[in-house]
């Protein structure tokens, strides 16, 4: 018999006796704890064989895998967590946004699927549970296997399968557990029969080194106790406290009249109230689940707890921050975008990524205005860009495919150099060939579409849009911005539909999409298109007013300062 003691500082797991497996030999244990020894966690999770009931038992096989790893230069072991939770068919809450949570946090996810629920943006439309046997059975698969560090819960549909948790948790210790109870999804709907909180009281939370319920979960766990207030939260917290786990937070989220949004965490003799910023938007579906993975995950990876509670807190206000203008479903509930990191990563890989700012003062040249100043594209480009043009776009009607290449490859040198993108009007190969920041398309040129699997995700394009129903499909396209117009009458374009400030103002507010205005603005009314104060509208593209003036850098300045101007006073009276 060997004593390997759990690295566990847990009241309830302590030393795991473990006989050798007979089926395999003493000498391979010897190598796995010589390289145990460097990496302690190897150690914790090895299993008595006995339990594994006859077959090969996964810890033999992880030992000869780490066996062979030490041949090899060593594995590397990832933090893991194991969420025992419900399906969420929208995908914003439950085992999905456990995992994507987890995988954000670099942590890996497995899971054990307790229930099934039809659920969405409106509401939860159905409730599957999984017998309680195949619960025993995932738990099994995944905790005789992996070395799981920290076992999160999410919904527990019934007493029984609590009981099957406790169970397992008995035979296979973890580091830590992270319990949150939930009963309610935020659209009211029940996901938890009434018995279970007798399941969590005396039998879960004597396990949990943390409890995460929301108020209404609080109140509940106490018979009913109104929480309005901070110190109602402080209250609870330590009756809750009382019922066994080593920590409690008690979830502000939806506490009543608060412009902030305060949690209360009680480790059993301090209370710390964490203050957060309120993000105001629908999607907050998810947030209870994705706050206790993002606990899990800083566990598993070694924060102590008050940090991983910090750390998870911060991670559900970026995340509603980034995600709070998404649109997904018709309810009044939308998920969060757990990967944004990820995807803002993913944007800024390439050559760069779009910021809808860059749309303030879109300059967009004409070759025949160029030649009547005696320009050479180049220099016309590099003015506008002093003067503080924010994006330029290339539109060279008349120009050949070779002289246009070599002027957008002269220019996208200034641009870069600048840091301002440089896209190139119509012509996908031309954008292609010199590698520019992106595309803009018009109607009758190369659907958004296209340009978009021709061009890759990492590129910007536009697509010129007068109507709701054309801003819908960019959007659906995979376009970044649209380009509405023409706002006022111009010359620059032949029979140019003028869809003047309320066209413009009926498009923006249908757009998914940020809009820049475009068409016949200049000084005199670049002022009273940023007025319309809708939250779309990012800015103006001209045309005339930059590139028919004499002098570019002093007209591009002007522009600006109206803009700047008007924006700011747009601002003040929404
Ligand atoms: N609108 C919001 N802005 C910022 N943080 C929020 C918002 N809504 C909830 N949170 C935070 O998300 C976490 C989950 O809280 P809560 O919504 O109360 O739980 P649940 O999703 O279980 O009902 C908490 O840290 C809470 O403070
Ligand atoms: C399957 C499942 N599990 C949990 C929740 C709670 O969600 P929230 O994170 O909003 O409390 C949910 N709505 N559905
Ligand atoms: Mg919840």
């Amino acid at each position: 018999m060997l004593e390997l003691l759990d690295s566990c500082d847990s009241r309830r797991f302590r030393a795991t006796k473990m006989p050798i497996n007979p089926s395999f030999d003493t000498s391979s244990f010897m190598a796995v704890a010589g390289v145990a020894t460097a990496s302690p966690s190897s150690l914790i999770y090895t299993r008595p064989s006995s339990r594994s009931g006859g077959r090969i038992p996964g810890n033999a096989r992880r030992t000869t895998a780490v066996v062979m790893a030490a041949e090899n230069g060593g594995w590397r072991t990832m933090p893991h967590v194991l969420t025992v939770a419900g399906s969420d068919s929208g995908a914003g809450a439950g085992i999905q946004a456990d995992i994507k949570a987890c995988g954000a946090l670099g942590a890996y996810c497995s899971s054990v699927i307790t229930a099934v629920t039809a659920q969405n943006t409106v509401g939860v439309q159905g409730v599957h549970s999984v017998p309680e046997a195949f619960v025993a059975k995932q738990l099994r698969s995944v905790l005789s296997d992996m070395a799981v560090d920290v076992v999160k819960t999410g919904m527990l549909p019934s007493v029984g399968i609590i009981k099957v948790l406790c169970r397992s948790l008995q035979e296979f210790p973890v580091k830590a557990l992270v319990v949150d109870p939930v009963m309610v999804s935020t659209s009211g709907d029940m996901l938890a029969g009434p018995s279970t909180l007798s399941g969590y009281r005396d039998e879960l939370f004597v396990m949990a080194d943390i409890v995460t319920p929301n108020l209404k979960e609080a109140s509940a766990l106490l018979g009913g106790m109104s929480l309005r207030t901070v110190s109602d939260m402080c209250s609870a917290a330590k009756s809750i406290h009382n019922l066994g786990p080593r920590n409690v937070l008690v979830k502000g989220g939806h506490l009543p009249g608060s412009s902030e949004a305060t949690d209360v965490f009680f480790d059993g003799e301090n209370y710390h109230v964490l203050h957060g910023s309120r993000v105001n938007t629908r999607n907050t579906h998810g947030t209870g689940c994705t706050l206790a993975s993002c606990i899990a995950a800083e566990l598993a990876k070694g924060s102590p707890m008050l940090q991983a509670v910090q750390r998870a807190k911060t991670f559900v206000e970026s995340a509603l921050d980034y995600s709070k203008d998404i649109l997904i479903g018709n309810g009044p509930q939308g998920p969060l975008d757990h990967l944004f990191d990820l995807n803002t990563h993913a944007h800024t890989a390439g050559a760069r990524s779009f910021d809808a700012n860059d749309l303030f003062l879109y300059a967009v040249t004409d070759s025949g205005m160029n030649r009547k100043w005696g320009r050479c594209i180049v220099d016309a480009v590099k003015a506008s860009i002093e003067g503080g043009a924010t994006i330029v776009q290339l539109r060279e009607k008349e120009a050949v495919t070779r002289d246009f290449i070599e002027a957008a490859n002269a220019c996208l040198e200034i641009c870069r150099s600048n840091r301002v993108p440089l896209l190139i009007n119509d012509r996908v190969d031309v954008a292609l060939a010199c590698d520019a920041d992106g595309v803009h398309v018009g109607q009758s040129d190369m659907p958004a579409r296209v340009a978009r699997s021709i061009l890759g995700p990492q590129k910007i394009i536009g697509v010129s849009c007068k109507t709701a129903a054309q801003a819908e499909q960019a959007w659906a396209d995979g376009a970044d911005y649209i380009g509405c117009g023409g706002v006022f009458p111009t010359t620059t374009k032949a029979n140019n539909l003028t869809v003047g400030l309320d066209g413009l103002k009926v498009v923006c507010l249908a757009s998914k999409l940020p809009v820049v205005a475009i068409g016949g603005i200049s000084a005199a009314n670049a002022g009273s298109v940023m007025e319309i104060s809708v939250p779309r509208l990012k800015g103006v593209a001209v045309v005339s007013a930059l590139f028919n003036r004499e002098c570019i850098v002093t007209e591009a300045r002007r522009l600006k300062s109206i803009l700047m101007d008007s924006s700011s006073h747009a601002k003040l009276s929404v």
